[in-house]
């Protein structure tokens, strides 16, 4: 199947320095694809190879099979980056109307008054721009993006300095789009929560490569090396943790009788295991609540890779 967005082995040196060392992500239609990396990463210097801003020294980096750069790629793209660029003396069917305008696709009132439902925005249709809060202004510059119908989508922190409702409001409708109108959507972010939240896949780009990428699901289970986490009514008795600390084979992690009321976790050699841990646990008379599939949460992993690397 064709991507959405591809980019394959991409490097660019601006200044005498490399700054993209081999780039390699694709994002397929109808998915939301996290784009992250700590400040000076590569990220934005990504996007604007996409966009068609900078060309790729070598490498390819492709919009629903054209070459980013060229005018067909660009019909497919829709993007807000670096602000929301909107005019705020013009009502918001007008920028709108102007936008539509500049793709050369100019939108009918019923197409605008469409995108603007689509924002939840149509009974502000009127309304100028600058009299619009942060959240609102980030819902019509989304429009916006989206008035020429682009199977692509391009976002830069697009909750960064709203305040939580908007961010959910914004989160939904990224959701809906991808989910609902089959887009493929890519977002770059520094909040890992809501990249945990709304991505189905991601790209952890650190120094100018792709560090880390793949289904969320998959790699929160490959970065916890399958193991699960044991929850007990009260702390944790010698004699529990002591049955199962005698078998290597269950993999007890830490510590536990050092931390009372902490979870045992554990990662076993073989997942067939887990019945035997939860049993051994039982009869030395530990009290369980819960038995969890101990994947890594985003965050974790994020920081697993990012501080190894400075420590190291
Ligand atoms: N036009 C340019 N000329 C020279 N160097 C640049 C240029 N643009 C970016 N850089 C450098 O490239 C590196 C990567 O920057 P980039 O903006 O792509 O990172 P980023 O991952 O987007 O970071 P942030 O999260 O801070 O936005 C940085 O060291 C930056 O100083």
């Amino acid at each position: 199947m064709e991507h959405a967005i591809a980019v394959d082995a991409v490097t660019k040196k601006l200044d005498g320095r490399q700054i993209l060392r081999g780039v390699t992500f694709e994002v397929g239609k109808g998915q939301v694809f996290g784009f992250l990396g700590p400040n000076g990463a590569g990220k934005t210097t990504t996007i604007r190879i996409m966009l068609g801003l900078f060309a790729p020294d070598s490498g390819r980096a492709t919009i629903m099979g054209q070459d980013c750069g060229t005018d067909r790629a660009r019909q497919y793209l829709g993007f807000v980056v670096d602000g929301d660029g909107l005019y705020d003396n013009a009502t918001a069917e007008d920028n709108l109307a102007y936008f539509a305008r500049i793709y050369q696709r100019p939108a009918s009132r019923e197409r605008i008054r469409e995108v603007l439902g689509l924002v939840d925005l149509a009974d502000r249709a009127d309304s100028p721009a600058g009299t619009f809060s942060k959240g609102m202004r980030q819902r019509l510059a989304i429009a916006r993006s989206l008035i020429h119908d682009p199977d692509v989508l391009i976002l830069d922190e697009p909750t960064s300095g709203v305040d939580p409702s908007a961010q959910i409001e914004i989160r939904q409708l990224l959701l809906d789009i991808a989910r609902n109108q089959g887009k493929a959507v890519l977002l770059s972010s520094h909040n890992m929560d809501e990249v945990q939240r709304i991505c189905d896949r991601i790209a952890l780009l650190y120094k100018g490569e792709v560090v880390l990428s793949g289904s969320l699901d998959e790699l929160s289970a490959h970065m916890g090396r399958g193991g699960v986490v044991v929850r007990t009514d009260g702390p944790v008795p010698q004699a529990v943790w002591g049955a199962v600390a005698a078998r290597p084979d269950f993999g007890l992690a830490g510590e536990p009788w050092r931390e009372p009321g902490a979870p045992l976790e554990f990662t076993p050699a073989d997942p067939a295991l887990v019945p035997d841990i939860v049993r051994s646990l039982t009869e030395a008379g530990a009290r369980i609540t819960a038995v969890e599939r101990g994947g890594m949460s985003l965050e974790e992993m994020y920081t697993s890779i990012v501080r190894r690397d400075r420590t190291a």
